[in-house]
C-alpha cells in the first residue's frame, strides 16, 4: 500500500507558504492515494467551485462527485484550509477528489444537524472586538467556548484602543473575565506596531482565523500585518474577473511571516458546534467551582450553598447557561429529532398525552 503514497505530488518548501506543516504531511502518508494527483490547499469556497492553492498560484477545482456524495454522507463539507488531494485530467480541469482529515476545525450547527465547517487546520483563532460600541464580553465569551471546544488556541485582540477613553477599564475587565490563559491585547489595528504584539501567534506554517462582528477591524488587522511585517504580500487571491457575489466572504491570506490568515464574515447567528464539555472547557473557573457546590448534580440555578452563584458574576454565569443550552440543543440531530418524534407517534393515544405534557414542561 505505501508505494501509492508517491503518487502525490508535493513541493514542501512552496506549500509551506500556504500553511504545509509536519502535521498534515503526517495525515497525506496516513490516506494512501491511488491515482496521479497534487497536493493543494482551499483558499476559498463558491457555490459550485473551489480555489486551491499550490504555494505559487491559485487555480479552480471541482469536488469529483465521489467525494462530494461522502462528505454529504458524513453531514460535513469542505472548508477554507482544508487540504485537499487534486487530479488534473486530460482537459486541464482540475478535480479534488480526496480530502485529508482537518486536525482541528471550526463548524457551526445548521438547523437541520448538518455541520457547517468555517475554517479547517487552523491554530489559533484572534478573537476581534472593538473596544468601542462593538465591546461586550459576553460575544467575546461564547467566541472563547466554540474555539477552545474545537481545541484551538484562542486570543482575545481589543481594537480601536487609539480612540477609546477607557481602553484600559475595559482590557482589565476581560482579564478578569476570561479564563487566564487567554491572552488579552489591546491594540491599533492600523498601527504597524501590531504586527510585533501578535508575532508569537504568526509564525511559518501557523494558520490563523479572525471571528468577530462586522465591523470589528478584522479586514482593517489583515492589511496591516499583510504590509507591516516586511515584503509587500497580501491576499493569495487577487482579482481575476470572477463575479465576486458569487463567493462567500470567507477567504485565506498569506503574511510575509509566513502565518496564513482566513478572514471570516461577521458570525452573528452562530451556534456553536460543541457539547456541554466544550461549553464547559470555555468556562473553567465554573467548572472547577463546581467541585464545592453541596449537591454533585448542581445546576447553579437556586440550589443551597452553591459554590460558583457565590464567586463567578451574574452575567457571567447567565452566558454560561445560556450556552449550555444552546450545545444541549444543538446535540440532538436532525436525525434523532426524526426518529424521537416517530416514536412518540407511535405509542399510544394516552401515552402521547402524556409525552405532551412532559414535553410542554
Ligand atoms: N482608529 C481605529 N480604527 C479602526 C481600528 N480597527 C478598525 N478600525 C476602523 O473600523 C472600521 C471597520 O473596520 P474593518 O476592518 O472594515 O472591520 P471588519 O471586522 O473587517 O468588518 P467586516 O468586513 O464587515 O466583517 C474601518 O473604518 C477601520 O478603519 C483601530 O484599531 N483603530
Ligand atoms: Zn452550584
Amino acid at each position: 500500500m505505501t508505494d501509492t503514497m508517491f503518487e502525490v505530488t508535493f513541493n514542501y518548501p512552496q506549500l509551506q507558504s500556504i500553511g504545509l506543516n509536519q502535521t498534515v504531511v503526517n495525515q497525506l502518508y496516513s490516506n494512501p492515494v491511488n491515482e496521479p494527483a497534487a497536493l493543494l490547499r482551499v483558499t476559498e469556497i463558491q457555490r459550485d467551485c473551489l480555489t486551491v492553492h499550490d504555494g505559487a498560484d491559485e487555480h479552480s477545482a471541482r469536488v469529483l462527485p465521489r467525494l462530494a456524495d461522502t462528505l454529504h454522507a458524513r453531514a460535513t463539507a469542505l472548508a477554507v484550509g482544508d487540504w485537499v488531494i487534486v487530479q488534473t485530467n486530460a482537459l486541464g480541469e482540475r478535480w479534488v477528489a480526496q480530502l485529508l482529515p482537518p486536525t482541528k476545525h471550526l463548524a457551526r450547527r445548521a438547523n437541520d444537524g448538518r455541520r457547517q465547517p468555517l475554517a479547517s487546520n487552523v491554530d489559533t483563532a484572534l478573537l476581534v472586538m472593538g473596544l468601542d460600541l462593538d465591546f461586550n464580553p459576553r460575544r467575546l465569551e461564547r467566541y472563547v467556548a466554540f474555539t477552545r471546544a474545537a481545541g484551538i488556541t484562542a486570543v482575545a485582540v481589543l481594537t480601536k484602543a487609539d480612540i477609546s477613553p477607557d481602553a484600559a477599564d475595559k482590557l482589565a475587565e476581560l482579564q478578569e473575565r476570561l479564563p487566564a490563559d487567554i491572552p488579552v491585547l489591546a491594540l491599533n489595528g492600523l498601527d504597524d506596531a501590531t504586527g510585533q504584539l501578535l508575532a508569537p501567534w504568526l509564525g511559518a506554517g501557523q494558520t490563523l482565523v479572525l471571528l468577530g462582528s462586522s465591523g470589528a477591524g478584522k479586514s482593517t488587522l489583515t492589511n496591516t500585518l499583510s504590509h507591516a511585517t516586511g515584503q509587500a504580500t497580501g491576499a493569495v487571491r487577487s482579482g481575476d474577473g470572477r463575479g465576486r457575489h458569487t463567493t462567500t466572504a470567507r477567504s485565506l491570506h498569506r503574511l510575509p511571516t509566513g502565518a496564513c490568515i482566513i478572514d471570516t464574515p461577521g458570525l452573528r447567528t452562530w451556534r456553536p458546534d460543541t457539547d456541554e464539555a466544550g461549553i464547559n472547557a470555555g468556562f473553567d473557573d465554573i467548572d472547577q467551582l463546581a467541585a464545592h457546590c453541596r449537591f454533585r448534580d448542581c445546576q447553579h440555578q437556586d440550589e443551597p450553598d452553591c459554590a460558583v452563584r457565590d464567586a463567578v458574576a451574574p452575567d457571567r454565569l447567565r452566558n454560561y447557561h445560556k450556552l449550555l443550552r444552546e450545545a444541549r440543543r444543538g446535540q440532538q440531530t436532525a436525525l434523532e429529532r426524526k426518529t424521537e418524534t416517530a416514536r412518540w407517534k407511535a405509542i399510544g393515544k394516552a401515552g402521547a398525552a402524556r409525552a405532551r405534557e412532559k414535553r410542554g414542561s
